[in-house]
């Protein structure tokens, strides 16, 4: 009861902070509302019994009750269109507050847990339902008013009646209740199955999808998977529909038969003389106006409580605390001057995960290019994650000239540190914004775009020349999933499609804007590169990079050979390091995988 009542104050706040004007307007609106129907009822039951009583009928009634319907006809539609402005300013202010939270998590291990999953899924429905919770507040609040106005007319005409009335109500209260908090129940259970098919709905139309969907023929099985999703999910909400129609039959009935036998009551005391006409009409509309109040206060709360029961995944999400442990005093990250140094460092994915990295001694020293190499699944790639600080290790610890990394805010860390990832983006943007998304604080966001350092970094991943020829230069869109401003006839209007080689030199280009950072991780920067342009490529960077501390994976034995240390990782243990002659003059693991790869061997072994 305390979560909803903090989860309301929240609600309530989040939507006066994103819109109090539109929240004011609301207000005045559906105060209007609520009284016209009540004051209504007044006018018609005077004008009756001024009409039978042959006393003649004030004008001013007439034009009041002319009054009230022009007011009661603006109302809804004003109060409609509010309600939905509102819906969209809340809307767009929470989701913002939602992905700045996500943004927050600066590790990686919530993103691959499927119960966050699930619940940032319902936080996003939360977020749609947050205005519906305040709209809801108000609701209440004038079905509340209305509902006074005609138990008050009510009392005065049969007080017994009003009590029968309202004790039916008691039992509406409960059973809607019940029902939202299984329908809040029934979202949560069908999280899963709902995020399975939303991701066979979205590989379906994945245009990277698509060749493998239509070469191997595997969409039907896919579409079967969807559909199979999507009975399971419908038949659990039918379940809960029709356990909600049952309910809710059972109500009207009750309240049918409550009208039913008021009516007869009201017409034996006109015939008794005990009511007047407008008495009659008045008690009619009273009746109807409780019950329809009644019910429109009870489900209106019914749905407060489910929108609050959704809001509660938003609040977790935006209030869940860092993923990975902060520094209790956080340090400062000087230039790195001495080196990297992984003291026994052991890694697992999970509790329930085997053992990635096993107990690990490794120096990376500043300026110097260190080779990472192994065969697939070694852990080299696991290696790279733990230096960028996306996961801690669960022993030993990893320092950067003594300083250990879980004593830096990760942002911090990462500011010192350039990559290209083994799986890297393609961003669906210009060629220009692909590059300067390297270092967007300092490019897009600051006062100038950087031309010359997006160009220089093209010219250093060998990609210049292909991105100066695009249509539109650099500012051509990479993806011919939208379209280029207006279009026209010249065939630039979709953008271009580049090469996987030309994306993987894009992503090098935006790990290279990133100026002189400390340290640069290069996973297996080049394996799309052709020959040439994997040399051409590596000597460039070498170059480039003299004198600054590299790290760099690859299964091409060739472009590592020139590294200062060549370290080779084997099951998650370092089995050799040294430098190639010396490695090869050792004739381990290292010099029989580079002799098999020069003889011709490479594609059979290393992918
Ligand atoms: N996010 C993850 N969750 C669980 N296991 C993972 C995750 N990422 C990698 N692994 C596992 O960790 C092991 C090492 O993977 P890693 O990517 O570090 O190897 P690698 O040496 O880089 O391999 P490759 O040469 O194929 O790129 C693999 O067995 C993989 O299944």
């Amino acid at each position: 009861m305390a979560g909803l009542r903090s989860a309301a104050a929240q609600a309530t706040s989040l939507t006066v902070r994103a819109a109090p004007a539109v929240v004011a307007g609301y207000l005045l609106v559906a105060v209007l509302e609520s009284a016209a129907p009540v004051a209504t009822a007044w006018l018609t039951k005077l004008i009756l019994d001024g009409l039978t009583a042959g006393s003649g009928v004030p004008l001013g009634l007439i034009g009041g009750l002319a009054a009230t319907g022009v007011v009661a006809g603006l109302a809804g539609p004003a109060g409609g269109y509010l309600r939905v402005e509102l819906g969209r300013r809340v809307r767009l202010h929470a989701t913002d507050v939602l992905f700045a939270a996500t943004e927050r998590f600066t590790g990686l291990s919530r993103f691959e847990n499927p119960r966050f999953l699930d619940r940032l899924r319902l936080a996003q429905q939360g977020v749609d339902s947050s205005p519906d919770f305040v709209t809801g507040l108000f609701g209440l609040g004038r079905g509340t008013l209305t509902l006074i106005g005609f138990v008050a007319a009510l009392l005065v005409l049969s007080p017994i009646m009003t009590g029968i009335v309202l004790a039916a109500g008691v039992p509406m209260l409960v059973i809607e209740i019940l029902l939202s908090r299984r329908r809040a129940a029934v979202t949560w259970q069908v999280g899963p199955t709902e995020r399975r098919e939303l991701f066979y709905r979205t590989l379906l139309t994945d245009v990277d999808a698509a060749k493998e969907i239509r070469l191997f023929g595997s969409g039907s099985f896919l579409r079967a998977r969807m559909t199979t999703e999507r009975k399971t999910a419908d038949r659990v909400h039918r379940r809960m529909e029709l356990r909600t129609l049952r309910a809710e039959g059972l109500l009207a009935a009750l309240t049918a038969v409550i009208a039913g036998g008021g009516l007869f009551w009201a017409v034996l005391a006109a015939v008794r003389g005990a009511l007047t006409v407008g008495d009659v009409s008045m008690f009619v509309a009273a009746v109807v106006g409780v019950q329809g109040a009644l019910r429109s206060v009870v489900s209106e709360l019914a749905a407060t409580h489910h929108s609050l029961l959704l809001f509660g995944h938003y609040r977790a999400v935006v209030h869940a605390g860092p993923d990975l442990p902060e520094p209790a005093h956080s340090r400062e990250l000087p230039e790195l001057r001495q080196g990297l140094r992984l003291r026994d460092v052991w890694f697992r994915y999970g509790d329930d995960h085997p053992w990635i990295l096993r107990g690990v001694d490794l120096f990376i020293p500043h300026g110097s290019t260190v080779a990472l190499v192994g065969l697939n699944g070694a852990g080299k790639s696991t290696l790279v994650k733990l230096l960028c600080r996306f996961y801690d290790p669960q022993q030993g610890s990893i320092t950067w000239d003594g300083v250990d990394l879980r004593d830096v805010p990760a942002g911090r860390l990462r500011d010192r540190i350039s990559a290209v990832f083994q799986d890297h983006m393609n961003y669906d943007l210009t060629a220009a914004e692909n590059i300067a998304l390297g270092d967007i604080g300092s490019l897009i966001a600051g006062s100038h775009r950087g031309d010359d350092r997006i160009r220089g970094a093209a010219e250093r991943a060998g990609v210049h020349d292909l991105l100066a020829g695009l249509p539109r230069g650099y500012d051509t869109l990479l993806t011919r999933l939208f379209f280029e401003g207006l279009g026209d006839s010249d065939g630039a209007e979709t953008g271009v499609v580049l090469s996987g080689g030309q994306w993987q030199r894009l992503a090098l280009a935006r790990a290279l804007v990133r100026d002189r950072r400390d340290l640069m991780i290069l996973d297996e920067p080049s394996s799309g590169l052709d020959p040439q342009a994997e040399h051409d490529v590596h000597e460039r960077v070498r170059e480039h990079r003299s004198g600054a501390t590299s790290l760099l994976i690859s299964h091409r034995l060739n472009t590592v050979r020139s590294a200062d240390l060549i370290v080779v990782l084997s099951d998650g243990r370092i089995l050799e390091q040294g430098d190639h002659d010396t490695l090869m003059a050792a004739g381990g693991s290292y010099a029989q995988l580079f002799t098999l790869q020069s003889e011709g061997y490479r594609d059979e072994l290393v992918r």
